[in-house]
C-alpha cells in the first residue's frame, strides 16, 4: 500500500471524512461540498498521527538544507510542531493575518531574513491558505523552500499556483492607480522599491531617471530585466480665452481614444477634474461630418468660463521634455544619464536659405541660457528622489 493509500485508510478509519450531501460544509474558500475531511482528528490518535508525521518527515527531508518549520494557523501549527520537533527545527506558525492587539504579528516566532522556510498545511484545497502564509514569510525576507501537506484535493487552482500573488495584485493595483507620467515617475518608483525591497540585494538611481534593483551584486555574467516605470499622459500645451485646455503628447498618447475620457491634471494646488470633450454626432455636418481626434482639436473641459478661471484653479502650462533630434540626445544618453536640456531658438524657415529669428528673441534666449546656468548649484542632485 502507497503511503498516500495508507493516509486515505487512516483517514477514513478513524472518521475525518465527513459526509453531508443535503446540507453542504462552507470551506475555508467559500467552496460549498459535501465532503469535508477533518484532519485535526489525526492528533488525537497517536498511531495514525505518528505515521503522518513519519510520511511528512521523509518528504520535507528533500527540502533540506532549510531552517524552520513553518505551521499555517490553525490545522497546519500541530503538524508543523510535530515535524519541527522531530527534525530538531526551530518552529514558527503564520496566521491568515497579523493581530490586531497584542504585538500584532502574523508570523509567531522567532525568524531571521534569509532563513529557508518549509510551511506545513494540513490540507490544500484552493491553496489559498498556503499562499497567504508562503506571501507573509517572503514578505518578512524568508525563502520559502516547499510547502507540504497531509493531502491536496487536486484542484487545478492549486495545482497551477499562480505566480501573481495576493501582495503582488495588491501592488500590482497600487501601482495602477498610482499617476507615474513620463518625466514624473518618482513616485511610482517609490512604490515599486518599497514592494521589491525584499527580494533585493541594493538599488540605485542614475541621473537619467532610471531606479534599478540588483540581485547578487558584483557578479561578472548580468542578466538585465527592464521595465518602463512611466505612464503616457498629456501634459497641457495651451489655454484658450474662453477656457479650454489644448494639449500635448507626454508619451505615446493616442488623440483618437482621447475624446469622452475623464482627466485628472496634476497641479500644484492638487487634482483639478476634466473631460475631454467632443461635438456631438449631429452637430457634426459639412466639412466637419468625418471629423477625426487630432491633437489640435482635442481639448480638455475643467468647467471654467475663460483662461484666468483656469489658472485661477491651478492649471499651468508644461514643457514637455521629448527626443530632439539634436546632439542634445547623445549626451543625454551618455554616461548612464546625463542631465541635459535643450534651448531652442524660436525662428521661421529652419534650414532655408531665408532661415531667421527676432532679435529680442536671439536676446532671450542668452537671457534664458544665463539663468538656468545661475540656478544650478555645485553637487546640485538631480535624480528623481
Ligand atoms: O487551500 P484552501 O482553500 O485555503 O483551504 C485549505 C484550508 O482550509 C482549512 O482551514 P480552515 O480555515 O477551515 O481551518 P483552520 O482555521 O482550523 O485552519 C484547512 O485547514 C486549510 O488551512
Amino acid at each position: 500500500m502507497s503511503i498516500a493509500q495508507e493516509v486515505a485508510k487512516n483517514l477514513l478509519q478513524i472518521n475525518a471524512v465527513k459526509l453531508s450531501p443535503q446540507n453542504p460544509f462552507t470551506w475555508a474558500s467559500g467552496i460549498k461540498s459535501p465532503i469535508y475531511c477533518d484532519n485535526r482528528i489525526t492528533l488525537s490518535y497517536p498511531s495514525v498521527r505518528d505515521f503522518i508525521i513519519q510520511a511528512f518527515v521523509e518528504k520535507a527531508q528533500k527540502f533540506e538544507p532549510f531552517d524552520i518549520v513553518a505551521g499555517v494557523a490553525t490545522a497546519g501549527i500541530p503538524h508543523g510542531a510535530l515535524i519541527a520537533d522531530r527534525m530538531k527545527k526551530p518552529f514558527i506558525y503564520i496566521r491568515e493575518k497579523a493581530k490586531s492587539h497584542g504585538r500584532q504579528n502574523q508570523i509567531e516566532g522567532i525568524i531571521h531574513e534569509g532563513a529557508k522556510v518549509l510551511v506545513i498545511e494540513d490540507l490544500i484545497s484552493t491553496g489559498g491558505s498556503s499562499i497567504k502564509a508562503v506571501e507573509a514569510a517572503r514578505e518578512a525576507g524568508c525563502e520559502v523552500v516547499g510547502v507540504l501537506a497531509i493531502f491536496s484535493y487536486g484542484f487545478e487552482k492549486a495545482e497551477r499556483m499562480s505566480v501573481i500573488t495576493s501582495a503582488s495584485e495588491q501592488f500590482l493595483y497600487t501601482y495602477l492607480n498610482n499617476a507615474s507620467p513620463t518625466g514624473f515617475e518618482a513616485s511610482g518608483q517609490k512604490l515599486w522599491l518599497e514592494y521589491i525591497r525584499p527580494f533585493i540585494d541594493e538599488w540605485h538611481l542614475d541621473n537619467y531617471g532610471t531606479a534599478y534593483a540588483v540581485i547578487n551584486p558584483g557578479k561578472p555574467y548580468r542578466v538585465v530585466i527592464e521595465g518602463h516605470a512611466d505612464e503616457i499622459s498629456w501634459f497641457v500645451n495651451y489655454i484658450t480665452d474662453d477656457g479650454f485646455i489644448n494639449v500635448i503628447r507626454n508619451g505615446g498618447s493616442d488623440q483618437v481614444i482621447a475624446p469622452s475620457k475623464r482627466v485628472n491634471i496634476h497641479t500644484k494646488k492638487g487634482i483639478v477634474k476634466g473631460v475631454f470633450g467632443w461635438p456631438a454626432i449631429h452637430v457634426r455636418t459639412g466639412k466637419d461630418a468625418n471629423l477625426m481626434p487630432e491633437i489640435a482639436n482635442i481639448f480638455i473641459d475643467i468647467g471654467a468660463k475663460n483662461k484666468e478661471e483656469v489658472a485661477n484653479m491651478g492649471v499651468h502650462r508644461q514643457a514637455a521634455s521629448r527626443t530632439t533630434g539634436t546632439d542634445t540626445d547623445a549626451f543625454a544618453y551618455s554616461n548612464g544619464g546625463v542631465v541635459s536640456a535643450l534651448i531652442s531658438l524660436p525662428l521661421r524657415y529652419m534650414h532655408t536659405t531665408v532661415e531667421m529669428a527676432h532679435k529680442e528673441d536671439i536676446e532671450n534666449v542668452i537671457r534664458l541660457m544665463y539663468e538656468t546656468l545661475q540656478k544650478i548649484e555645485a553637487h546640485h542632485n538631480f535624480k528623481y528622489f
